[in-house]
């Protein structure tokens, strides 16, 4: 099977093209290519699809198989890949999700897209107890007991389940231990959830460490990064554009006020491409 590593800002995804090779058994392949010791390695597998509805799909799965509705970092990746390998000549295109159509827009140097800006559309403010997209209940800065502490949590979906909470310092935060209880409070969050630890630096500057559903600790995560601005920008605590920094990196994020989409703009690269045999494909 032929795939192409790439990461933006250290968030690494098994790239398949799925449009010219026929695959199966998604959430094993899923578990097998993302294993750092006996495959490739990664935090997690997407796949380029095509799509009935616009100009590509993409599907992406995390390392314990299960499927994540939305993926930032993997959305500007398959923006980058489509270009790169000439599936398309368009810099304005579609990308399907289970999280809705998202906008793209490539910034190309020597026939590669470089940046890439991702319009995701609205945020809603849920834990994932109402359908998607449905006018719901706000779940704004909540207090809620975990473990031995209380935290006040914002719950954003972007098709996605996400939640963040503020943090002194991010740097000597247990994500670990609070993240893995956040992320299976099911009966706040019924699909389980992404978790954003945030720190307010400036009004256009936040810190995050990312908690992921179905991955673990993340160096770089798209979505985090606008679920935090987002929830900072509705606390008062920062304008509605920041650049947000990951461990792996900054992201600049805009949460537009005419529209209400959020934009993001930023790089991802890929690393190498390869075949790697799968025993049991
Ligand atoms: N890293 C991703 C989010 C993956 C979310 C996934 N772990 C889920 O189960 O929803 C990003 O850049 O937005």
């Amino acid at each position: 099977m032929k795939f192409t590593k790439m990461q933006a800002y250290g968030n690494d995804y098994v790239y398949i093209d799925a449009i010219h090779q026929e695959l199966a058994k998604l959430p094993e392949l899923a578990r097998f290519v993302s294993d750092r010791h006996f495959a490739v390695g990664s935090d997690g597998m997407v796949l380029i699809c095509p799509s009935e509805v616009s100009d590509f799909r993409m599907r992406m799965f995390n390392p314990d198989g299960s499927e994540g509705e939305m993926c930032g970092n993997a959305l500007r990746s398959v923006a980058k890949y489509v270009y790169d390998h000439g599936f398309t000549d368009k810099t304005r295109f579609q990308i399907e999700t289970f999280g809705g159509l998202q906008n793209i827009e490539l910034q190309v140097e020597n026939q590669k897209a470089v940046n890439i800006t991702a319009d995701i559309g609205r945020p809603v403010l849920d834990t994932g107890k109402i359908p998607v997209n449905t006018p719901a209940a706000e779940f704004i800065n909540q207090p809620v007991r975990i473990l031995d502490r209380e935290f006040y949590i914002t719950a954003v979906s972007w098709g996605n389940p996400h939640c963040v909470t503020f943090v002194e310092n991010t740097k000597d935060f247990d994500v670990e231990t609070y993240g893995k209880a956040i992320e299976h409070h099911t009966e706040l969050f019924p699909n389980k959830t992404n978790v954003t630890f945030a720190q307010v630096v400036r009004r256009d500057y936040i810190k995050i460490r990312e908690w992921e559903r179905g991955t673990g600790e993340t160096i770089g995560c798209g979505t985090g990064c606008c679920t935090a601005l987002v929830a900072a920008s509705l606390l008062g605590l920062t304008d509605r554009e920041a650049t947000v920094e990951q461990i792996g990196g900054p992201l600049h994020v805009k949460w537009d006020s005419d529209t209400g989409h959020m934009i993001m703009t930023g790089s991802s690269h890929t690393v190498f491409e390869a075949e790697i045999e799968v025993p049991f494909l």
